[in-house]
Formats: structure tokens, sequence, C-alpha cells
């Protein structure tokens, strides 16, 4: 029997962020492998016109929960969506609600984030700092909570090169943030921003950083654990391979590069691709969970949830399988061929956007517009290297991350639980893993059916060959011009002619006299 597991039956959850990639593996597995749980409370905002109810059902009805709609028939009651928006003061929710969750919950997960990097500082503080904060003072009114994990992120000290699992102080105190961003106005929160995130990339980077802070301030007196996963991917074997549902992290740029717009990338190809599948993720928290609550460690525990030191993979490995996959099972209605290279120079990356990615999105905008279509390739065009520049940060780079909380995790579990909640990057196939994800986007994300394929390689055999035809055009009106406006060209061009023609005749005649 796994310990685990058994710990969860009967238990009151409290999640935040259900709703996003790593909340809803999350919530999945609980159901799945301990589906005598007593409840789970959700806050969940209103989104895009959806009610709370109309947003439970949507997940539930996803291929995701496919498998616990039959282990756990009943799921629909297990879950209670509570109408809370972060953002706002005591996150908007209702008295009645808020006195349940008070009296009820026995374990906290914290996975909430605004995990977008160009967000505005005050926004990310609001998401990732003081509502952290808030969360902590809810949960320090609950008298039967067992255990509280916060969701932060391996690249929170990004700005060190190792970094092991401790909590690493920032320059100014998350509370002095907390309280200016009360009264500072937009531009002068903009012109702070680079000064405060120094030498991180992002506010989102930052405001993680502040917020395992105050984690470990508020929490003091209770039983808390920080989970930093690295770059979270599709999940890797549960509840099956290759599921992923948003852009974050490598996903966008898979498309991008199975639809032939990603033609080249500034990376360092031997950088270690320090990806996380999101199952190892969900796993290694719902054990912290249970050890955080069973055995009561004396301190915050910081569990490394990364890949890198034990099974490395690199940027040129993973980019290599993308591309291979994509070529073995195309994706439908490619713009161009799957086809890319890393570029390690900022003058070969401009050159290689303006051949590979503006000029192609130039002349085919110029095709649509000419066929009465609206132009829309050159904002996508832009839209994409906007992001690539975001990520570039990210892929050309190598950090170090000690794991010792989470070797120590591993070893405390029972081999029941070691193999049902494995975190163990080690049985990783890197390719094998690779090639689930890329299906699992082309499936999941962009909702292919595997019975397009066929039609999917024609349409990159005809790329294939407007490439050829449009390489031979453009050929020969540059050689046109240069005969035309060039002696020299001219020059080589008569050299060239008459050395084919009297070649030519040399053959004939050889071949004549053999006859
Ligand atoms: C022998 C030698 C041979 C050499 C051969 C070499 C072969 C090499 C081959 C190379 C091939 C390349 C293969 C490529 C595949 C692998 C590359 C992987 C690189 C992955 C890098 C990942 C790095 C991530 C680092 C993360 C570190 C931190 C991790 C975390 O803790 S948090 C989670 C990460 N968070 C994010 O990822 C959020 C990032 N996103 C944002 O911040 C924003 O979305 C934005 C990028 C700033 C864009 O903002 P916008 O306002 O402009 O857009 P919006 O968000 O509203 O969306 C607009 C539309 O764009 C879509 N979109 C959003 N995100 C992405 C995305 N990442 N990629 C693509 N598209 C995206 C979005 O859906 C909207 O679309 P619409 O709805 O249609 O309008
Ligand atoms: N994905 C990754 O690569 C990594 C993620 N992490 C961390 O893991 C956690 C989960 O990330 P992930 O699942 O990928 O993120 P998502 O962006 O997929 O999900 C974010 C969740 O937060 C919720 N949320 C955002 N704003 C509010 C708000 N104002 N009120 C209520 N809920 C809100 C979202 O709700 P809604 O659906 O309404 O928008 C969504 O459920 C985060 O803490 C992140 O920092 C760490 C490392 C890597």
């Amino acid at each position: 029997m796994s310990m685990i597991a058994a710990f969860y039956g009967g238990k009151s959850i409290l999640i935040t962020g259900a709703t996003g990639f790593l909340g809803k593996v999350l919530m999945e597995k609980l159901f799945r492998t301990s589906p005598d749980l007593k409840i789970i409370y959700i806050l969940v905002r209103p989104k895009a016109g959806q009610t709370l109810q109309q947003r439970v059902f949507q997940i539930l009805n996803s291929k995701l929960f496919e498998k616990v709609k039959e282990i756990c028939p009943n799921v629909h009651e297990k879950i209670r969506p509570i109408s809370a928006d972060l953002n706002q003061h005591d996150f908007g929710i209702s008295k009645e609600d808020l006195e349940e969750l008070l009296s009820s919950t026995n374990i906290v997960f914290h996975c909430a984030a605004t995990v977008r990097f160009d967000d505005h500082l005050r926004h990310a503080v609001q998401l990732n700092v003081t509502a952290t904060q808030q969360l902590l003072s809810m949960a320090s009114q609950m008298p039967k909570l067992e255990a509280f994990i916060h969701l932060s992120t391996a690249f929170s000290n990004c700005n060190l090169k190792h970094i092991d699992e401790v909590i690493y102080p920032c320059s100014v105190e998350p509370k002095k943030i907390i309280d200016s961003m009360e009264w500072l106005d937009d531009a002068i929160i903009d012109e702070i921003t680079p000064k405060l995130i120094g030498d991180r990339p992002n506010t989102y980077t930052y405001t993680k950083a502040l917020g395992e802070i105050v984690v470990q301030q508020e929490g003091a007196n209770m039983n808390i654990a920080i989970i930093r996963p690295s770059i979270v991917g599709a999940t890797w074997q549960e509840p099956f391979p290759g599921w992923v549902d948003n852009l974050n992290g490598p996903s966008g740029l898979i498309i991008a590069t199975g639809k032939g717009f990603l033609r080249a990338i500034k990376a360092t190809p031997m950088a270690i691709a320090d990806l996380i599948p999101a199952d190892t993720v969900v796993n290694l928290t719902l054990a912290a969970g249970w050890y955080t609550a069973v055995h009561r460690p004396k301190s915050t525990l910081i569990y490394h949830c990364t890949s890198g030191n034990l099974n490395p993979c690199n940027w040129l490995k993973m980019g290599l399988q993308v591309l291979a996959t994509c070529e073995k099972v195309p994706f439908e209605k490619a713009f161009r061929r799957p086809k890319a290279d890393f570029t390690t120079t900022r003058f070969t990356t401009h050159y290689w956007n303006a051949v590979s990615h503006r000029a192609p999105a130039i002349i085919y905008d110029i095709y649509l517009r000419l066929t009465g279509r609206k132009p829309r390739v050159m904002k996508l065009m832009n839209r994409l290297l906007r992001t690539i520049s975001m990520l570039e940060y990210f892929i050309n780079r190598s950090w170090e991350w000690s794991t010792h909380n989470t070797e120590m995790l591993m070893s405390m579990l029972s081999p029941e639980d070691q193999r049902m909640f494995n975190f163990d990057v080690r049985q990783l196939n890197w390719l094998e893993y690779i090639e689930n994800y890329v299906l699992g986007v082309k499936k999941y994300l962009l909702k292919e059916d595997m019975a397009g394929v066929p039609e999917a390689r024609q349409h990159l055999r005809r790329l294939r060959n407007i490439h050829y035809l449009f390489n031979i055009a453009l050929f020969l009106i540059i050689w046109r011009l240069l005969i035309a406006r060039w002696q020299m060209a001219r020059n080589v061009w008569v050299f060239i002619v008459s050395f084919c023609s009297k070649f030519l005749s040399y053959f004939r005649a050889s071949s004549t006299l053999k006859l």
C-alpha cells in the first residue's frame, strides 16, 4: 500500500492555480491515486465568459481526466470551486467560503502565479508575492493545516550559477516592495524595475524569489516546503505520455519549429536543457506534501525538481530530436519545412532573422495581399521573434542545482511509493520523451489527428518543390541583374557558356567516335 496515497485519503486539500498546467496534472494525480480524498477546494476566477462551474466542467471533460473518471466516477462532487481572484484583497472570497476553507483545509498547494516574463512589476508582485503572503496569512488561521506546499521556480535565483536548496536574500525586503507598489505610480515603477531585478532577466524570476522569502518569513510556524521545478514540459508517463496544454516553455517553440516558422535561434548547443516533465514535478510535490506533514522537518525544506545534474540533456540533442520527430510525423499546414539551426553570435542571428524569418514572412504577406486575403504572417513572425528574445536568456546558459533534499526525499519513500510517485529523472530516456512531447503538442495543443499525417507529408513535399523552384527563379533573376549591370559578371557568364558548349561538343564528338 502506498503511504503517500493513503496519507491524502480523507483529506481536504486547497489548490490555487488548479486551472493552470501544473495544477491540472496535480489534481488529476490526487484523484487517481487517492480517490477517497475528502474534497479538493480550488480557487478559481471566472474567465473568458465562463463561470466557475463551466471551467471545472471543461477540465473534467478533457482527455487528461479520462482515467480519473473511471477510477473516481463521483469526481465532480469532490471538487469545490471557490470564486477567488488573487489580485484582490482577501481574494474576494465570500465569508461563508472563507469559513469553510479555514475550518476544513488540511493541505495547501499554492501553484497560482503569473508566469509571464514581461509582466509589469506591480502585477507580478501582486500575484507572486502579495497573494502568497495573504494565502500564508489565511493558512495560519487553519487549525487543521498539516502542510503548505509552495510552487516556486528553479530560476528564482538564476542570477547565480550554482544554486543550493536554500533561500537567498534579495537586496530589498519583500515587505518594502509590497508597500511601495501601493503608492508608486506606473512610470516610477517602470523606472526602478531594472534596478530592482538587477541581474535577473525578468520580473517573473525576481518576484518568485521575493515570494520564497515571504514564505520563509510568514510561514515560520507552519509545516512548509518549497518546490523549485526547472522548465516544466509535457508529461513523461502519467496519466499518459506527452500531455501538454499551454504554450509556455518549449511548447510554443516546438510548434513554431514544426510549422516551419522558426528557422534559427540563438542558443548554446551544449548548454544544459534543464527540462522536467510535469508529472515528475507533481510526484515530487505530493511526496513533499506527505513528508512535510508526517515527518515535520524542523526547517522549511526546498526541493530542486531539475534534471541537469542527474540526467543531463543539451539543447542540441533536444533540437535535433524535435526536428527528427517533426520530419517523421509532420504538423499540418506547415508554413515551411521544419528545418532550423542554432546561431551563436548576434550578427548571424540578425542575418538569419532577416533572411529566414522576416523575408519569407514579407513574401508570403505580399502573396496573401495579391490573392485578396489579409496579410498575417509578419505579425505572427514579430510575435515569435519577441518570444524568442525573452526565452534566449535561458537557452544560452547552464546552471547547477544541488538536489540533496530531493534525493533525501526519494530515499524516504517505500519501494511502492518510489514507483507510484516516481520523480527519479535518471530513468528518463530523453529521445523517447522529446518524441512523445512533440506528438503531444500535435495532438493535445494543436488538436491535429494522426489520420492527417499522410496529407501533412504531401504538403511538405509540395513545400520542398516550391522551395526549389523559388531558389532557381531567385538565382536566375539575380544573375540576370548582375549580367545587365556588371562587366565582370558578363565575362564570367561568357566563360561558363563557352566552357559548357566546348564540353558538350567534346562529349558529343567522343561518343560519336566510340560508335
Ligand atoms: C551538427 C550540427 C547541426 C546543427 C543542427 C541544430 C539543430 C537545432 C535545431 C533547432 C531547432 C529548435 C527546436 C526548438 C525546440 C526547442 C527549443 C526550446 C527552447 C525552450 C526555451 C524555454 C525556456 C523557458 C525558460 C523558462 C524558465 C522559467 C520557467 C518557469 O519558471 S515559468 C514558465 C515559463 N513561462 C513562460 O514560458 C512564459 C513565457 N511567455 C510569456 O512571457 C509571454 O507569453 C510572451 C512570450 C512575453 C508573449 O507575450 P505577448 O503579450 O506578446 O503574447 P501573449 O502571451 O498574449 O500571447 C500571444 C500569442 O502568442 C502565443 N504564445 C504565447 N507564448 C508563446 C510561446 N512561448 N511560444 C509561442 N507562442 C506563444 C499565445 O498563445 C498567443 O497566441 P494567439 O492566442 O494565437 O494570439
Ligand atoms: N510551467 C513552468 O515551466 C514552470 C512553472 N513553475 C511554477 O509552477 C506554478 C504553476 O505554473 P503553471 O501551471 O505552469 O502556470 P499556468 O500559467 O499554467 O497557471 C497559472 C495558474 O494561476 C492562476 N492564476 C493566475 N492569476 C490568478 C488570479 N489573479 N486569481 C486566481 N488565479 C490566478 C491561473 O488561473 P487562470 O486559469 O484563471 O488564469 C492558473 O490556474 C507557478 O507557481 C510557476 O511559477 C515553476 C517552474 C516552471
